[in-house]
């Protein structure tokens, strides 16, 4: 079994909004193991983007991160904070939330890099395509000629300077060996022509050939991690699946691992090799995609997967199960199962807030354990469905009113991601 590369545990993210506070990633535990792509999958509002977010300390206020780690495995970095920071060292894992941020700062691109649905988030629409990645590939080189030595301890690890050549890059090719460099990943992203595709502008490429050359920018540090947020969803069926296939090579070719954030069912299957399913706020299953796909125990995995979309005719979005996200704000969050009002197998034991149950035992599991067995933060992994223990159908009716009011409300906060 490969090597765990991340470890996250227990990581919670809450918005503090005029309206009160929303509780939009909950307790979050999960392992991305080296060289696998594991899935986040959920409805709109789940959580996935937050969560994503959290990991690379990218939330924007008013969000916080309110709890939580985030290990790293990599040695040479657990060498270079263990004496100023021991507590953010466990073996060759880092704790990346108990290190100097500039530190933590200077682990994107080289270590974790993103992409995203809108290729024009992370590209100059006033630089060539070339320039750009060159710039990513120069950065990168400069971080990795300054690597972060003890010398740095005194410099108070001097990164800073580096990162901001990425916010204002250069108007022309920094060496002829980045663009060469450059030329080079718009040919493994499998950019035709990529010498004069080089030099032209983000606006003369297609869709598909933005995406990747996005893909391209963020590989320029070869990252460890690769987070992909929806990262084919605005594009049209068969290149979607073009693009999807390309980050599977990629992945195969330089051994990274990649976390893949997507409603989509069918993105899961081709990508994943384990998934977690989130559901507001929380991971309520996880597991090898054989585990989760084939049996899954929490009845919203069941509901998603009753209605898994063709890869040749993809649902714009899933709504698979009658009903809403609760809105997560924390005053409304009440301490029990946030599916139970909407579950077909709502029980008794549903209005207590379950842990999470390993399913083959039926203990539980806290997410600290030897990952990647199946996991489930549902009743039903502890025991049978006992329909005489079922919740009256109509024992949450009375909130329908509010919630139909919270329904558009959670659509605006949502609708520009
Ligand atoms: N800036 C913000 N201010 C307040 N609440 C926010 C903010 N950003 C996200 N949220 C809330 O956090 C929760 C999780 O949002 P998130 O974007 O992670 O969902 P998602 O699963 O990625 O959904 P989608 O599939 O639509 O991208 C939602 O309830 C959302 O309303
Ligand atoms: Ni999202």
């Amino acid at each position: 079994m490969a090597d765990d590369l991340l470890r996250v545990r227990d990581l919670s993210t809450r918005f503090f909004t005029e309206d009160g506070q929303v509780n939009a990633v909950e307790s979050v535990d999960f392992d991305v193991r080296d060289g696998e792509v594991f899935g986040i999958v959920g409805e709109s509002g789940s959580g996935k983007s937050v969560t994503a977010l959290s990991v690379i300390d990218l939330v924007e206020s008013p969000g916080r991160i309110t709890s939580g780690e985030v290990w790293y495995r990599n040695a040479d970095l657990a060498d270079e904070v263990r004496d100023d920071t021991p507590e953010a060292v466990d073996g060759e894992f880092v704790d990346v939330r108990r290190v100097p941020e500039n530190v933590r700062r200077a682990l994107r691109g080289p270590s974790f890099s993103t992409i995203f649905q809108d290729p024009m988030s992370s590209l100059n629409p006033s630089l060539t395509v070339g320039e750009q990645i060159a710039e990513a590939v120069e950065v990168q080189r400069r971080a990795r000629s300054n690597p972060r030595t003890t010398r740095s301890r005194t410099q108070g690890f001097g990164l800073t300077d580096l990162l901001a050549s990425t916010v204002f890059p250069s108007r022309s090719y920094v060496s002829e060996e980045s663009r060469a460099e450059a030329i080079d990943l718009l040919e493994q992203v499998g950019i035709p022509d990529p010498a004069e595709r080089a030099d032209e502008y983000p606006h003369e490429f297609s869709g598909g050939m933005l995406q990747r050359a996005m893909i391209a920018q963020a590989l320029a540090g070869e990252p460890d991690l690769l987070i992909a947020d929806e990262p084919t969803t605005a594009l049209d069926v068969t290149i979607q699946a073009q693009i999807l296939d390309l980050l599977r090579d990629l992945q195969e070719d330089t051994g990274m691992s990649i976390v893949m954030i997507t409603h989509n069912l069918g993105v899961i299957a081709r990508m994943c090799d384990r998934v977690g399913v989130m559901y507001a706020g929380e991971i309520v299953e996880r597991g090898t995609l054989e585990d989760v796909f084939d049996d899954p125990v929490h009845p919203y995995t069941r509901g998603l997967l009753g209605s898994i979309p063709d890869m040749d005719d993809p649902a714009p979005r899933l709504q698979p199960i009658e009903g809403n996200v609760p809105n997560l704000y924390a005053d409304e969050m009440e301490d029990r199962c946030y599916f139970a009002d909407r579950c077909p197998k709502a029980m008794e034991e549903c209005l207590d807030h379950p842990p999470e149950f390993d399913v083959e035992t039926g203990e539980p599991s806290g997410g600290r354990t030897e990952t990647g067995e199946h996991g489930a933060r549902c009743v039903l992994a502890q025991h049978e469905y006992d329909p005489s223990r079922a919740l009256p159908e109509d024992y949450f009716r009375s909130e329908d009113d509010t919630e139909s009011e919270r329904e558009s409300q959670t659509e605006e906060v949502s609708a520009d991601d």
